[in-house]
């Protein structure tokens, strides 16, 4: 963003006149969201964060509120935009040390915005714990002070947690990462009337998943189309008493909309797969899976979900590598490449086939291993990178990301597909996706959109069982949304 706001003037945008309507979306929100709020104190800090609450603190004003400013420094040392903001307010002004947390009925948080550096210390930290404490809703002006906009992580102990975040011109990161979403509370994005040239200027590479973005790469049945055209899934099965996963992987597959997928496994675990199946197909696969794989125009595996981090698995797995499928990685391959992130990647560069990786946290430390200064998009990025393959972290914040950098954030699953069995649907439905012929980033984007959007058909009580028979009502709505 702030290669945006030094790119809005040559735009054709000034820095006042955004700011203007930066804090005067700040004071509407506020006005509309809180009309018994009397008495309001805004925490100004020194840049122009601070210079929006200053617009926000007149606007709320000229309405009738009764306001109060708490800057951070001295007014004399304000610059730029901010100076003139702060000119043009005549009402009350405080210092920020012992604001007066009690009288008042609401706070508005500008003190840090995307100009953050360091963490808060001193009074400014002083005034986050008192608003944090204070019981009062703040509103934080572009983000919670003391998030890093670009990780959603805190940059040190203070940081406000707000109820209500007003941001400007795009999301960034750090609204839809966790710990960040949850410190922004509910987020609106204002629009300031920021050029889209200042916007297209900066060649973003990390969305916000939504199908605008890869809606039309995933192609539509065609009426010239039969069920193999439509693409064959194939997926490796556990034992006999681990076959749940593979199968919610298949049935996921076939509902999204792959016009054939078979099941492989050791006969005594078919027997369990032709109890609870119908129309996914089964096969007897222990010696003839490459064959099958090659012979019967499969176009995307996935191979992992409950398999057992065994020889046999992976075998499968370079079997499929090898047949030039299409394929998704999940569960038990990251045990079976645990620590060994370089074999993982020769493995993936001798196939012709995209391939994808589904892991959760857990299971993406055991291969790439654990950095805690890189956020979660750096993270998914320099995997993504060093195994050559679309890596889709899994979370509440899902992450996707290619090798070349492009990546998607999700923030649609509900808190509630946290549940067993879930990323099984989540491989099938990437390999469904695969199979029909999208390209990796957007079959794993899509996939990942609409998992939450089935969860969130299903509601609370959902288990992974439910989650392919939601999978239409997703469709429906993704054509909705693309739509209009
Ligand atoms: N320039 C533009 O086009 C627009 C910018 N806007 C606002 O401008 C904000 C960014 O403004 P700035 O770049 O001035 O940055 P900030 O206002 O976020 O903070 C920068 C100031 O804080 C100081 N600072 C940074 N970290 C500190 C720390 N830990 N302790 C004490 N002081 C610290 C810096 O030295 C600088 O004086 C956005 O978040 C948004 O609120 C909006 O007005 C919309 C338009
Ligand atoms: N707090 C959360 N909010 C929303 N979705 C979540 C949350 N935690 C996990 N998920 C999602 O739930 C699914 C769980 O998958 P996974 O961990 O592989 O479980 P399993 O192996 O039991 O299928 C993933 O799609 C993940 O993104
Ligand atoms: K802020």
């Amino acid at each position: 963003m702030t290669r945006v706001d030094a790119a809005a003037p040559a735009a054709g945008a000034s820095g006042s006149a955004l700011m203007e309507r930066a804090g005067g979306a700040v004071a509407a929100e506020v006005a509309n969201g809180w009309p018994d709020a009397r008495r309001i104190l805004v925490l100004a800090g020194p840049g122009n964060n601070g210079g929006d609450g200053f617009v926000a603190a007149r606007k709320l004003a000229e309405a009738g509120r009764e306001v109060l400013v708490a800057l951070l420094g001295d007014r004399e040392s304000l610059k730029g935009d901010a100076a003139v903001a702060a000119a043009r307010w005549t009402g009350e002004t405080g210092p920020l040390p012992n604001a007066p947390f009690e009288a008042c009925d609401l706070v508005i948080d500008a003190l840090f915005g995307a100009g953050l550096g360091r963490p808060i210390e001193g009074a400014a930290a002083d005034a986050v714990s008192a608003a944090n404490a204070s019981g009062l809703p703040i509103v934080s002006v572009d983000v919670p002070s003391g998030l890093d906009g670009a990780t959603g992580r805190p940059l040190g102990d203070a940081c406000v947690r707000a109820s209500l975040t007003v941001t400007f011109v795009r999301l960034k990161p750090g609204h839809v990462l966790t710990p960040g979403r949850s410190l922004c509370g509910r987020v609106v994005l204002a629009d300031i009337g920021m050029p889209e040239d200042a916007v297209a200027g900066i060649g973003a590479r990390a969305f916000l998943n939504r199908p605008a973005l890869w809606r039309d790469q995933l192609p539509a049945p065609s009426i010239e189309g039969h069920k193999y055209s439509r693409g064959h899934v194939a997926v490796w099965s556990g034992p006999e008493l681990s076959t749940g996963a593979a199968r919610l992987s298949a049935l996921a597959a076939l509902r999204s909309g792959a016009g054939a997928v078979t099941l492989l496994g050791q006969r005594a675990a078919l027997k369990e797969h032709a109890a609870h199946l119908t129309a996914v197909m089964l096969r007897e696969a222990e010696n003839d899976w490459a064959e099958f794989l090659t012979q019967r125009r499969v176009s995307a595996v996935v191979v992992g979900p409950a398999a057992g981090p065994t020889e046999r698995t992976a075998k499968a797995l370079t079997e499929a590598i090898e047949a030039g499928c299409h394929v998704v990685m999940d569960a038990d391959v990251f045990s079976l490449f645990a620590g060994r992130p370089d074999d993982l990647a020769a493995l993936i560069a001798r196939g012709s086939g995209q391939v994808a990786l589904t892991p959760h946290e857990g299971e993406f430390a055991r291969v790439f291993g654990v950095d805690k200064t890189a956020s979660k998009l750096e993270r998914a990025r320099a995997a993504a990178a060093r195994s050559g393959a679309t890596v889709l972290l899994k979370g509440a914040d899902t992450v996707v990301a290619t090798p070349d950098g492009r990546a998607t954030v999700a923030d649609n699953a509900p808190p509630y597909l946290a549940t067993a069995g879930a990323g099984d649907v989540l491989a099938g439905l990437c390999a469904g996706l695969l199979a029909q012929g999208a390209p990796a980033f957007e079959a794993a984007s899509a996939a990942v959109w609409l998992h939450g959007e089935a969860a969130t058909a299903v509601g609370r009580g959902l288990i992974a069982d439910d989650l392919p028979g939601a999978i239409p009502e997703a469709l429906r709505r993704m054509e909705e949304r693309a739509a209009g």
